[in-house]
């Protein structure tokens, strides 16, 4: 059998990963029709190419399905409770770096702070009957550094994109998600709290712990890292 390296399938890290890996002689390519995922690896020996959504290679790692995969450090700390025991670093990659930040409306002139959104949020709920909204798709990332930071009363909304228009729609107050230029939340009037950094992202290549291996996809693994090593 061949080593199984998840590499994303489109969107903003494929193309960066293709190239991080051809730096390296390493030649990933997508082949058959644009729609199609099926792929392919040159360059060397033993490896073979499985295209995925970022979100999934977490998930496939810590199953054990694919031995090697790209994808940020947020996916992986968000969707994997222990990932260090299943995962291992193998090198970050130096791209798609993003922060996964919580902001709020930018009028909100006396919230800056995580103790100022407690406060907000109390007032809140006494107010409107419910407990102020975060839209988010970080869930257990927020919910751990919120209750960490000693702030209860709020409640999560669950957003899979475009979730700095929440706050506008009017379904959420404020949100928790990544941001790399910022742009995104000044065009949708939001301020990151001042001590709201959740966590720094980026791509890396990871290893899975668990993934079964024979004495080829050995072999090749160890080809594989030194190469990346030279
Ligand atoms: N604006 C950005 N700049 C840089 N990196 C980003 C940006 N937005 C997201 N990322 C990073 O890109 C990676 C993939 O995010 P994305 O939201 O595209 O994943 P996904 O929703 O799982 O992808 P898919 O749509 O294929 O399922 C994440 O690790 C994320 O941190
Ligand atoms: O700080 P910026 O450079 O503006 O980038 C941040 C935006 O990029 C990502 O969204 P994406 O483009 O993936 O769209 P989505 O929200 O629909 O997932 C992220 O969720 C932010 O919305």
């Amino acid at each position: 059998m061949s080593l199984k390296l998840g590499v994303p399938s489109k969107g903003r890290l494929m193309e960066k990963t293709f190239s991080w890996f051809d730096k390296r002689g390493i030649t990933l390519s997508r082949t058959g029709s644009d729609r199609e995922y099926a792929g392919r690896v040159d360059g060397i020996e033993g490896v073979s190419l499985v295209l995925l959504s970022a979100g999934e290679i977490p998930r496939e790692l810590a199953a054990g399905r694919i031995h090697l995969g790209v994808t940020g450090t947020d996916l992986v700390h968000e969707k994997l409770p222990l990932w260090d025991q299943q995962l291992e670093e193998v090198a970050p990659l130096g791209f798609g770096q993003a922060d996964l930040i919580i902001a709020v409306p930018a009028c909100w002139a006396d919230v800056d702070t995580l103790d100022d959104l407690d406060a907000a949020a109390a007032g809140f709920r006494a107010r409107h009957g419910h407990r102020l909204r975060i839209a988010t798709k970080y869930h257990r990332l927020v919910r751990e550094f919120l209750t960490a930071a000693g702030v209860a009363d709020y409640t999560l909304v669950d957003s899979q994109g475009a979730t700095e228009g929440t706050v506008k729609n009017e379904t959420a107050e404020a949100i928790a998600d990544i941001t790399s230029t910022g742009e995104t939340l000044r065009a949708n009037h939001l301020k990151i709290l001042s001590d709201g950094l959740i966590l720094r992202s980026q791509a890396t290549l990871w290893r899975s712990r668990v993934a079964p291996m024979d004495a080829v996809e050995k072999s090749a693994l160890d080809q594989f890292l030194q190469r990346l090593s030279q």
